[in-house]
């Protein structure tokens, strides 16, 4: 098994030649200089992430959906029976959930990983069961995860990536389901970047004004338990295990994974942008290979992205997660590089170019 260590080591930033290369094509397809705005600048990053311009094609996307639960659903951060995370894991696998749906449009394969259900799930065909533990424990009382659960979750989605990209996958996309996982994604995003509670903290499922009020005082509970009140005080790793859950660490080990082999990683909500704060704190490097795929109408998203300093692709006001907004994007990633190898240059198609 590939480590967590080796994984890290093996992530390299944008490949400044291959950048220049694709910045010098662009200039010379038919097309003006900066038309294809935000996706000229999304072929160049595929170029530098892959070392080569043009940049390969991202396809076929495979999705992962990480399932896990959260102790601190116990404190009523979410309207919705924790039970419903086995139950949309059976719902991803017989195809039924929005998530299938979204795949089926843009032909990407979806993978279930059980990271961390709070029940022993039958095996299944497009299950893997990598379970760490039956839960976390409640982020608001002290910390969700040891750290070597935290690393064990990690290399989940490592292995993960791996193994769909020794599968053909030439796209990772990421996904989640656990009831409260916005509550741990908003803490996660409050302690990687400083903000306050009330500012990251959304309805998530759609909870109403007074959960909302309570939920905003869990996660404050839970960064004041655990040290994070003050920002840069506490390793990422740490913070991860603190109020992380074991779907947020796998997804930031997925991440990391696709990383590590060039394979390019398109982001789904908030879920996903906590998982990357925590990627991008143990790897810096690791955001030279991802794609925000969209903005989620959950407020810490937005945070969250800032602070990663990516472009979302997609703004649906989605608050799903499970990776409907990242394959969402996938065409849109697909076409930014298809245009590199496919649109003819002035030189090739005889086309004039301006004149001043
Ligand atoms: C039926 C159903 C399907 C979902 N698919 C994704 N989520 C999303 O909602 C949950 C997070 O919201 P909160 O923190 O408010 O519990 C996660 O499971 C996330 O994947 C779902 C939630 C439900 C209820
Ligand atoms: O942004 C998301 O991915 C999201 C938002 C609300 C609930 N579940 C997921």
């Amino acid at each position: 098994m590939i480590t967590l260590e080796q994984t890290i080591a093996a992530i390299r930033p944008c490949d400044p030649e291959a950048v220049a290369a694709a910045r010098a094509h662009q200039e010379r397809l038919t097309k003006p200089r900066g038309s294809l705005g935000v996706l000229e600048e999304v072929a160049v990053r595929l170029a530098g992430a892959a070392a080569v311009s043009p940049p390969p094609v991202p396809a076929p996307a495979a999705l992962a959906i990480f399932a896990a639960d959260h102790g601190v659903h116990a404190r009523g951060v979410s309207p919705w029976p924790q039970e419903v995370t086995q139950q949309m894991v059976g719902n991803f696998l017989a195809g039924g959930a929005v998530a299938n749906a979204f795949a089926n449009q843009v032909g990407a394969t979806v993978r279930v990983v059980d990271v961390g259900v709070a029940a022993d799930l039958p095996a299944a065909p497009g299950l893997a069961i990598r379970k760490v533990a039956y839960g976390t424990a409640d982020l608001s009382r002290g910390p969700a995860m040891t750290r070597e659960q935290a690393v064990a979750a990690l290399e989940a989605g490592i292995a993960t990536a791996r193994e769909l990209v020794e599968e053909g996958a030439r796209c990772l996309v990421t996904g989640d389901m656990g009831i409260a996982n916005t509550t741990a994604s908003a803490a996660l995003i409050c302690a990687f970047t400083g903000r306050d509670a009330a500012e990251a903290t959304g309805r998530g499922t759609g909870v109403d004004d007074e959960t909302l009020t309570r939920k905003i005082e869990v996660v404050r509970e839970g960064l004041r338990v655990n040290g994070l009140l003050r920002e840069g005080a506490v390793p990422g790793l740490d913070i991860l295990a603190a109020v992380g859950g074991l779907e947020h660490a796998a997804i930031a080990g997925f991440i990391l994974g696709g990383a590590s082999l060039r394979v390019p990683v398109i982001l789904d909500g908030v879920i996903a942008g906590s998982a990357a704060l925590a990627a991008a704190a143990l790897a810096p490097d690791v955001l030279d290979h991802c794609v925000a795929g969209h903005r989620s109408a959950e407020p810490g998203h937005a945070v969250a992205l800032a602070h990663l300093g990516l472009r979302p692709l997609v703004e649906l006001e989605l608050r799903l997660g499970e990776g409907t907004g990242g394959l969402l994007a996938h065409p849109l990633v697909c076409a930014a590089a298809r245009v590199m190898h496919e649109v003819a240059t002035f030189d090739s198609a005889g086309v004039a170019e301006k004149e001043s």
